[in-house]
């Protein structure tokens, strides 16, 4: 087990379930949990998951829903019945479909984290502006928080810069969930909003996802352990 390994959900975004069964096989006693996206579920789909499932992995499915209430609803019971510990859809999806699906995951004993997306770490003020959301980047984020809490979901994916503004301004113990993790002299690749796994944790996130800085190193091992160490300190 490494150093606050349940806090760092290792994102296995890969082209196909090879090199991520190899990855979760080295990964196997370190307590990290796994997360897969799109990439991986669309070329390796269900199977791989509950594979990773039965071998005892806490798998979180990015997926990010954001369809109409009804077809989201019967997604996120779809990734219930796979066993996933966690499952997300996009906040900008709005209030009904968070609703659905909340419900939609209800009757399950052992429900997954339902998580919102709030806006992507690879986007910045300049981006919303094009997009036709307008406020600062954190107005946007905070606005899309409070509609995570109101509607009872279990946390947001957000960028470590916003967990503070959350915290302060939200009285529900949302979990936050941060991907945009980059070690020092890590390249920043597609990441706009981007933090160091130590401060990320120190500003209070539950959660670091952690992809590229981990997967493309030469030894994902190591850059694991690297990591860890840095939390320590
Ligand atoms: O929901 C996510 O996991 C997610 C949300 C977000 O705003 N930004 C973001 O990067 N992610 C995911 O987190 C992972 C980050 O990977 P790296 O940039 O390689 O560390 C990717 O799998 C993204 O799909």
């Amino acid at each position: 087990m490494v150093n606050n390994a349940t806090s760092l959900i290792i994102a296995l975004d890969y082209p196909d379930a090879k090199p991520a069964l190899a990855l979760a096989e080295q990964l196997k006693a370190s307590g990290c949990r796994l997360k897969v996206g799109m990439e991986l579920f669309t070329h390796a789909g269900p199977h791989l998951v509950e594979k990773l499932v039965n071998q005892g992995f806490d798998v979180f499915l990015d997926l990010k829903f954001h369809d109409i209430p009804n077809t989201v609803a019967g997604a996120v019971k779809a990734a219930a019945e796979l066993g996933v510990w966690m499952v997300n859809v996009h906040a900008l999806g709005g209030r009904d479909m968070l609703i659905a699906a909340r419900e939609a995951l209800a009757g399950y004993p052992q429900r997954p984290l339902l998580i919102a997306v709030s806006i992507l770490t690879s986007l910045e003020t300049a981006d919303l502006y094009g997009m036709g959301l307008h406020g600062s980047l954190t107005d946007n984020v905070l606005r899309l928080a409070r509609l995570t809490e109101a509607n009872g979901l279990d946390g947001l994916v957000c960028s470590p810069h916003e967990i503070s503004l959350i915290r302060q301004s939200i009285s529900t113990p949302l979990q936050l969930v941060t991907p945009g993790i980059r070690p020092q002299q890590s390249q920043q690749d597609d990441q706009k909003r981007t933090m160091t796994p130590q401060e990320a944790l120190q500003q209070g996130a539950n959660y670091l996802v952690i992809g590229r800085p981990i997967t493309r190193a030469p030894d994902p091992l190591q850059a694991l352990h690297a990591i860890s160490q840095s939390l320590t300190v």
